[in-house]
């Protein structure tokens, strides 16, 4: 199996939310008292040359660009210090979330998963083997809106670092090859129209870039 084309055989997207303090402040959040997960299907990926369809209805799409862990092995139960055997590699996303929908859902105390797992809602780049990246806890990640800086943050600042994410995760969800661990945003999450182009990225390493479109149908 090559991790190369990790999107074409992954299962799931498992998605940690709430890892910077920055965000949960300009969210009006609290720090959450145990780690907050949700999943998002398969059928949210989408790769470059592709949109980001704004799913009808939604009037608040919002970028929240955020560090893939990408699975490299099988991972079930795993120790926090044996987590880092477990990883493939990286790469940059985007946790493209209705924001309109995820605040109704919140107020009313109901998953997000319309609000985070619609199609075309985790963009992905390509695949970063975990050698190419020296020190993971140091790592600027950055999004730009038609050119325009909005979110320029850096991994120092997750409160739940890549190896307690995974363990913690492989608890609960059995990690698959290719199957994608998201690890949260840092703050500047924002709408976006159709008619946007969103650039991202982990520092110069790995890039992406993709318009915004509504829907059709
Ligand atoms: O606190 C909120 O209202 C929203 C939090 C999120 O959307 C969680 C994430 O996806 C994240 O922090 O990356
Ligand atoms: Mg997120």
């Amino acid at each position: 199996m090559r991790l190369v084309k990790f999107v074409e055989f992954s299962r799931k997207i498992v998605a940690v939310g709430k890892n910077y303090a920055a965000h949960i402040k300009e969210m009006g959040s609290e720090v959450p008292s145990k780690p907050v997960f949700f999943l998002k299907p398969a059928t949210a990926y989408v790769t470059e040359g592709n949109p980001i369809k704004i799913p009808k209805g939604c009037t608040e799409l919002h970028h929240e660009v955020e560090l893939g862990v990408i699975i490299g092995r099988k991972a079930c139960d795993v120790e926090e210090k044996d987590a880092m055997d477990y990883v493939g590699g990286y790469t940059v996303a985007l946790d493209m979330t209705a924001r309109d929908w995820q605040l109704d859902a919140k107020s009313a105390g109901l998953p997000w998963s319309l609000a985070k797992g619609f199609d075309t809602s985790c963009p992905v780049g390509q695949f970063i083997p975990k050698e190419q990246i020296s020190d993971i806890n140091s790592l600027p990640l950055w999004c730009k809106v038609n050119g325009q800086m909005r979110q320029n943050g850096n991994t120092k600042d997750m409160i739940l670092k890549v190896p307690f994410i995974v363990s913690y995760a492989s608890n609960f969800f059995t990690l698959e090859p290719g199957d994608l661990v998201l690890t949260g945003t840092p703050s500047g999450v924002g709408q976006v129209k159709a008619g946007d182009c969103i650039e991202a990225g982990l520092g110069d390493i790995v890039k992406i870039k993709f318009d915004v479109v509504n829907k059709e149908k």
